[in-house]
């Protein structure tokens, strides 16, 4: 069963500022703004790991911060934007490490979807950037994969195609998205305007720790707000319906 999320007038010490949002249906949100903008922080109050200095976040009737993180880390899973590792330890131990509570056998449809069927005999010392980022999207997802399966996991990604190549990034929006419609909720950030158009339900849209504009992905992206949003023009290509946004070189406020 899906978790509505309400934020309501969070601030967090220099970071965010009365933000305030809700996600009612389940679906795929992306979270845009330039580098400072406070998606990372957003993300960290969101998931439980940072609280507030003021205003509360609610996972249904709950208050996330009246929980404890193991109560939480049933339904919720996080991935950071920096990895880092010192052990040698391969994808599978590092899947098992991470998640003790989960049995030995990995689900054949998180290998598939994440692709890292020759990683779990490799050290994770030795993968490539690309690599690390889906064992650590795998981790989380196994961290909460009965959840998953309900369709009452609450998802939270910081830049989750950052290092992965284009067919990876594809597969694994794809994957989401489906995740999603079984009732998940998926919010992540992104730095890529057309990943957001292509698969987000809802976009919301940060800037100097604010929420500039939220809502379904074909309202809130538009030129106008891409610009307030980024202080950078687009051109809006349209092939087949699909709409892309272009950046219009030299067209930058600085
Ligand atoms: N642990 C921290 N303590 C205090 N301020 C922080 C901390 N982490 C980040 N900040 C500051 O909070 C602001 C928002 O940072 P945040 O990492 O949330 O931005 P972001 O939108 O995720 O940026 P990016 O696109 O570069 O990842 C920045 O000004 C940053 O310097």
């Amino acid at each position: 069963m899906s978790v509505p999320i309400t934020v309501n007038k969070v601030s967090l010490a220099g970071r965010l500022n009365n933000v305030s949002f809700s996600l009612i249906q389940p679906g795929v949100t992306c979270l845009l703004g330039a580098n400072g903008a406070g998606k990372s922080s957003l993300l960290m109050v969101l998931a439980g790991l940072a609280e507030p200095s003021a205003g509360e976040v609610l996972w249904g009737a709950t208050n996330v911060f009246n929980s404890t993180l193991s109560a939480l880390s049933g339904q919720r899973c996080y991935v950071a934007q920096q990895h880092s590792i010192q052990f040698e330890l391969t994808g599978y131990e590092c899947l098992q490490f991470l998640s003790p509570s989960q049995s030995a056998t990995i689900p054949g449809e998180l290998i598939r979807k994440l692709d890292i069927a020759d990683l779990l005999e490799k050290p994770v010392t030795r993968m490539s950037g690309g690599e690390m980022q889906r064992i650590m999207i795998s981790r989380a997802l196994l961290q909460v994969w009965p959840a998953i399966q309900q369709g009452s996991a609450i998802i939270v990604l910081d830049e989750p195609v950052q290092g992965l190549d284009i067919r990876h990034q594809i597969v694994l929006m794809k994957w989401l998205s489906a995740l999603a419609k079984i009732g998940n909720q998926i919010i992540m950030s992104c730095h890529d305007i057309n990943i957001a158009n292509t698969f987000a339900d809802t976009v919301l849209l940060a800037k100097s720790g604010q929420m500039l504009a939220y809502g379904p992905t074909s309202d809130v992206l538009n030129l106008s707000n891409l610009w307030l949003t980024f202080d950078c023009q687009f051109e809006c290509l349209l092939k087949d319906d699909q709409r892309y946004f272009v950046p219009i070189k030299n067209k930058t406020a600085f």
